[in-house]
């Protein structure tokens, strides 16, 4: 640490004070932690959103420094899953390398005080220095529950304050008092003790003693909530809004696209033309017009279809309806040997299979959250979407059926499935290598219901965005380049006829992995472009683009990837390709992941292994039945 770094009060020299958030799961931590320290860290309205501890750096008004720790939530220290164990060696001081935190800051949500005073109490007992704040004291206060905040600080023996995580200066008085917070000279905490059943009911006692003293609660709570809960976890309507949701979402990303689609697709198209237009042919057009813009801006095109499947996923998150969801699947889920714990980390893997397999650490049984790792990757992530649109777009007209369905929309929610069915079975067959489990009941914390905010949704849309633009203008513009020059060298010699890239590197290689995928139908182009789509899938698209535009002869402008598909691929290979992508059983990050998580390369290779032979499996069968079919 620099002399520069050290703050009022703390001799030069010396490293920040750290305060850690630590509370129960859906408190507010997230939110609260974002607002101080200027982060963008995830938030959501379900237990289980942060399963790592995240750091940053606090200015207080005064220009005080403060490390901040945002903590996963837990109910209680007594850690059952992998990421309260992370809250707990934090908070405990047994992580390695880390210093006890100088400060708790307790985050309850105030309008469910109850449920966050056990932990409070626990945490108390290894008297490190600690503020309570009153989180969600908006939702608290127009709930009409009441707080009598000098006895709650007088029976708890801490300060606190009230906080609202989601409105800007929400948490200013929680600001105030860290500024004036010095930590004291001669505090000596205790070492954590895991509590013995004796000391939780007592902890459970004393909660209630408070709550009778310092609370006070409207008749009919939560009222509205139950009545919506009534439809929402209905074993019938409840089902029924659920396939109704998910089939609305996946009909938008059709229907709603379009015209910015042809949009960004003019543009595009644009550029190609005036390049060519403007410029002598050459090596550098060609890498401009086949490389750059048929395949990086190739992929472009999708970007309206991906903010749309993550307003459906961002809005989702906020309103408090997924714990709900992971409920009314827990029935189904168990017949597989799942639960509903699996749904949430299952439902992230949309976005991406990454965070998905990280949320696994909710799971307390390893064979449980082992298994739902293994299937993650059969959601269909988000970097996935791009090439079933583009399949989708060039092989299935787009006509509407029984006069209300999109019938793309109707492919693309059939894809989606296919994954969620074959994710299913594969539970299936693993639960019979698990053996017998004993039942454990889901037990969910219910959140409010709210509506989703404008703000939340646009700031999570815009770093949506903000991903998907850095990803076509680093890893996918790299590897088309990359692409474009494997395809171009070693030239073509003088005189030969054919498309030059057939002399290629790209081509040679090609000629070798037809061989491999030619009785599933795949080209050489597709089996090329297969390779850098283990880096980001997104690059099958741009790499056939580029090797497309470079296949074809005469014309110099680069066509658009779409109709020269329908062109030059049979029905039954788009299929093939198709089902092939409910598997895709290449991505290196997320096999890196599981490596990660489960600490096995072994594990990873297995995944990598099954993945691949489902993969060619059901391609094969796929391609042949449609061949059969004269597709
Ligand atoms: N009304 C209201 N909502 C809030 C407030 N603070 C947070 N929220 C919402 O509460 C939900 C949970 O917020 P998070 O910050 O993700 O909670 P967390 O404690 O980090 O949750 P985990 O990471 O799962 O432990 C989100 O939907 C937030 O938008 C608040 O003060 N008032
Ligand atoms: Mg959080």
């Amino acid at each position: 640490m620099t002399a520069s770094m050290s703050s009022p009060g703390v001799p030069a020299g010396l490293a920040p004070d750290q305060l850690a958030l630590l509370g129960h799961p859906n408190s507010g931590k997230t939110a609260l932690f974002n607002l101080l320290t200027g982060s963008r860290q995830k938030v959501a309205n379900y237990a289980g959103v942060t399963v790592d501890r995240k750091e940053g750096v606090l200015l207080t008004p005064s220009g005080r420094r403060l490390r901040v720790l945002d903590l996963p939530g837990a109910y209680s220290l007594n850690a059952l899953s992998a990421d309260e164990s992370v809250t707990r060696d934090v908070v405990t001081g047994k992580r390695a390398g880390e210093a006890l935190p100088d400060l708790l800051v307790c985050v309850v949500n105030a309008a469910n005080l109850q449920l966050g005073l056990r932990m409070v109490l626990e945490t108390r007992a290894m008297r490190v220095p600690m503020v309570l704040a009153l989180n969600m004291s908006d939702a608290a206060r127009s709930a009409g529950i009441r707080i009598d905040r000098e006895r709650l600080q007088a029976e708890l023996g801490m300060p606190v304050v009230e906080t609202v995580g989601i409105q800007k200066g929400g948490a200013a008085e929680l600001l105030r008092f860290l500024d004036g917070w010095r930590p004291a000279a001669e505090t000596k905490p205790q070492p954590w003790e895991p509590h013995g059943l004796e000391q939780v009911l007592q902890t459970q006692v004393e909660v209630q003693r408070i709550m009778r003293l310092a609370v006070t609660e409207p008749e009919g709570l939560l009222r509205r909530d139950d009545a919506i809960d009534r439809v929402v976890l209905h074993p019938l309507w409840g089902m029924l809004l659920l396939a109704a949701t998910m089939f609305l979402m996946f009909q938008a990303v059709f229907s709603w696209a379009q015209v910015p689609m042809d949009a960004i697709n003019g543009v595009v198209d644009g550029l190609g033309q005036w390049v060519s237009a403007h410029m002598a042919e050459g090596a550098l057009r060609s890498l401009l017009v086949n490389g750059i813009i048929a395949g990086a801006g190739g992929v472009l095109v999708f970007l309206p279809q991906i903010l749309i499947l993550f307003f459906f996923i961002l809005a989702l998150e906020d309103s408090g309806y997924l714990p709900r969801a992971a409920f009314l699947l827990d029935r189904v889920m168990g017949t597989v040997g799942l639960s509903g714990r699996s749904f949430i980390p299952l439902l992230s893997s949309f976005a991406c299979a990454v965070p998905g397999i990280m949320a696994t650490r909710t799971i307390t049984h390893w064979r449980e959250r082992l298994v739902t790792i293994m299937i993650a990757p059969l959601m269909t992530c988000s970097a996935r979407l791009p090439v079933y649109a583009l399949l989708i777009a060039a092989f299935i007209p787009s006509k509407t059926v029984a006069g209300v369905f999109n019938l793309q929309g109707l492919v693309m929610f059939a894809l989606y499935v296919g994954g969620i069915v074959s994710a299913m079975a594969v539970a299936w067959v693993l639960k019979l290598w698990r053996g017998k489990l004993a039942p454990t009941p889901l037990i969910m914390e219910l959140p409010a219901y709210r509506w989703p905010s404008v703000r939340n949704l646009a700031v999570g849309l815009l770093e949506r965005a903000r991903i998907f633009l850095r990803r076509v203008g680093g890893i996918i513009l790299s590897l088309t380049i990359l692409l474009w020059f494997l395809s171009t060298y070693p030239a073509a010699p003088a005189g030969s006829a054919g498309p030059a890239i057939a002399y290629s590197l790209v081509g040679r290689i090609g000629s070798l992995l037809e061989v491999v995928f030619a009785p599933i139908g795949f080209t050489w182009q597709i089996a090329v472009a297969l390779v850098p789509g283990m880096a980001a899938r997104e690059v099958v698209v741009s790499s056939l683009g580029t090797v497309y535009a470079l296949s074809a002869t005469g014309d110099d402008t680069a066509a658009q990837l779409g109709p020269l598909i329908a062109q030059q691929w049979t029905l039954a290979t788009a299929l093939s390709l198709l089902v092939w992508f409910i598997f895709a059983p290449q991505c290196l990050s997320t096999l890196a992941t599981v490596r990660r998580e489960t600490g096995s390369s072994r594990l990873a290779l297995v995944m990598t292994v099954y993945l691949f032979a489902l993969a060619y499996a059901g391609s094969f069968i796929t391609y042949r039945i449609a061949l059969a079919m004269g597709a």
